[in-house]
């Protein structure tokens, strides 16, 4: 009896494990997470970055990312404000501890949609996350939604295929990814990437339901 009651409330206060989701500029992170979080509104919350990169249409300043200049950047990194931080094709990319910490204070599941970079640093940490690669069926495939998304300019088109290719590599590396998911057809995909999160999602409903 004592003894549930304690591993409950300690498992409470460990909160649930977070999950990153790793892959290709292209590879479809968003898309799925986005899905997920609609799907389970009350057991997943959203990192929120920073970025020096230009907001897109429809992105929105604290929802999408916190949009800074280098300047403000590079100042919170040195004042010891970040978990990690990358340069991604030309542009400055971070995970704050004020992210993480929000979503983890009401006891949700806190999605990370991080580069490899990330995830090598974040391995360096404490967090403890599930790691899961997205990746696209094929290069040609890609370039074809890079460049159906229409988010990109040419140059910084060619800059995300190119790390792409690294990225690819790096998701073969053993041990790189718990679980990895090639995005073909979006609803197997996302089929994948629930059942991957099953155990996690029913216990923060228990957690979350029972206090
Ligand atoms: N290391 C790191 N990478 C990030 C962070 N936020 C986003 N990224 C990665 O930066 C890359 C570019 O993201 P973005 O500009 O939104 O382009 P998109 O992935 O093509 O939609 C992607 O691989 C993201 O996963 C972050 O906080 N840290
Ligand atoms: N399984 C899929 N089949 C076809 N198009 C997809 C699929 N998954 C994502 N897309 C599309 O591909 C583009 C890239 O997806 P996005 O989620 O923005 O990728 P990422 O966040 O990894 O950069 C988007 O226009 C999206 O609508």
């Amino acid at each position: 009896m004592y003894m549930r009651y304690f591993s409950r409330v300690f498992s409470a206060m460990a909160g649930p494990r977070p999950v990153v989701l790793s892959g290709p500029s292209g590879a479809g992170k968003s898309t799925l997470l986005k899905k997920l979080m609609k799907e389970y509104d009350s057991v997943f919350g959203f990192s929120v970055s920073h970025t020096t990169r230009n907001p897109r249409p429809g992105e929105e300043n604290g929802r999408d990312y916190h949009y800074v200049t280098r300047e403000v950047m590079q100042a919170g990194i040195d004042n010891g404000d970040f978990i990690e931080n990358a340069e991604f094709s030309g542009n400055m990319y971070g995970t704050s501890k004020a992210a993480v910490q929000d979503v983890q204070a009401k006891n949700l599941i806190c999605i990370l949609d991080i580069d490899m970079q990330g995830v090598r640093n974040i391995k360096r940490t404490d967090l403890n996350p599930i790691y899961i690669s997205i990746q696209p069926p094929s290069m040609e495939v890609l370039e074809k939604r890079l460049r159906d998304r229409k988010t990109e300019s040419e140059e910084s088109l060619q800059r995300r295929l190119h790390a792409a290719k690294v990225e690819m590599e790096f998701s073969k590396e053993p041990g790189a990814f718990d679980v990895i998911i090639v995005n073909d057809v979006l609803e197997d995909s996302y089929g994948q990437l629930r059942n991957a999160l099953l155990e996690e999602i029913h216990k923060v409903k228990k957690i979350n339901t029972s206090s």
